[in-house]
């Protein structure tokens, strides 16, 4: 049985849990609050998150981040992106785990990917770092819906000892070697995500949905391309997949914080109405500085980036784009 630690108990940490623990990992998940840990030992539910879905017996939890990582043979790090550099310098993580990453943005100030951040705060080795990603929503995993994944990781043998152990009755992980593509497809979806919301907000329907996330599409494998990634990633589960799912369900909270926006709320006003974290209110800034560098075109992220830097309301974004200089589809 693979002793498994969970640091950070929101959302997808809990859900998760509970997919690895349904694989048959003995599963210790890091709560930030006492009480949070203490619930799920007591109740098997996560007071703090889908507080309805009761906790396989293998997931216990802890507020000790050392006795969470003690013993452990896989580190799952499950904080915001935002967050993550912060948590890895005040932990100690084993030093032969295998470390992944379940965030999905990119560093605010550095644009580092997760697993970079992973690399430089957390000192591991790139060879035992993985990422999972795909259309995963947190409230449908844990009520055990069936879904597909991706495990990413440079070194083979990291992604197959990772989709083993994650690979449960209702969770199918596909492994994948391109780990910039598959976490800059994660990571971009979500700012995606919030212009179909801003869409939706505004009373547009399935057209305009349609047409925002293809071209959101288009645009995170040009940067992808001008970055090294492998184009197939993007039609993937970590791309294609997961922009599909954030995009269309009403369980995404980066959907939702669009919407606020295009309902006229401002970006403070959004936050306070969220649950959860919307990576790419941050990312979006992160994003568009990487496609800067790499000189690529992204005028959906830049859009978005400028809403939330309130230079633009959605209207003037969505005038902005439409009134474009007409194109080739393929350029
Ligand atoms: N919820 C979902 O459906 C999915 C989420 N993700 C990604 O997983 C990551 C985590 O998301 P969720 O669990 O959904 O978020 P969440 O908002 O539900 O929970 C965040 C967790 O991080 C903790 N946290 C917040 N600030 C922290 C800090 N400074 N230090 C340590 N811990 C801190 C919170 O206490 C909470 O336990 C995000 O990058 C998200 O994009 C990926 C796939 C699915
Ligand atoms: O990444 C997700 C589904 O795969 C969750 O999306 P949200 O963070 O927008 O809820």
């Amino acid at each position: 049985m693979t002793r498994v630690s969970v640091m950070g108990a929101g959302a997808w940490g809990t859900a998760f849990s509970l997919v690895l623990a349904d694989a048959g990992s003995e599963v210790v998940l890091w709560a930030r609050r006492p009480e949070v840990a203490e619930g799920v030992n007591r109740t098997s539910r996560n007071p703090g998150y889908l507080s309805d879905v009761e906790l396989p017996a293998a997931v216990r939890a802890t507020s000790d981040p050392v006795e969470a990582l003690d013993g452990a043979e896989v580190v799952v790090l499950a904080v915001p992106s935002q967050r993550l550099r912060e948590s890895l310098r005040g932990w100690r993580l084993p030093a032969s785990a295998l470390v992944v990453s379940l965030a999905k943005g990119i560093e605010l100030g550095t644009d580092q990917r997760m697993s970079q951040v992973i690399a430089e705060a957390g000192a591991v080795h790139p060879e035992r770092i993985g990422i999972v990603t795909g259309p995963n929503l947190a409230r449908e995993i844990a009520e055990r819906q069936p879904a597909a994944a991706v495990v990413a990781a440079a070194a083979e043998a990291t992604a197959l000892r990772l989709q083993t152990v994650c690979h449960s009755p209702t969770f199918r992980p596909y492994t994948n070697g391109d780990v910039l593509g598959c976490e800059l497809a994660g990571a971009t979806k979500n700012v995606i995500a919030l212009a179909v919301g801003m869409g939706s907000g505004l009373g547009y329907g399935a057209n305009a949905m349609a047409s925002v996330m293809t071209r959101g599409l288009a645009e995170t494998a040009r940067l992808g391309e001008a970055m090294g990634a492998d184009p197939h990633t993007f039609a993937g589960l970590a791309g294609m997949g997961d922009l599909a799912a954030t995009c269309m369900s009403p369980l995404s909270r980066n959907r939702t914080f669009g919407e606020h926006l295009g309902r006229g709320l401002g970006v403070e006003e959004a936050t306070a109405v969220s649950q959860g974290v919307a990576e790419g209110v941050k990312s979006c800034e992160s994003i568009a500085d990487l496609a800067r560098t790499h000189g690529v075109d992204m005028p959906i992220v830049t859009g978005v980036q400028r809403v939330v830097n309130g230079a633009l309301t959605p209207p003037e974004a969505l005038r902005l784009l439409l009134s474009r200089a007409p194109k080739p589809e393929r350029t």
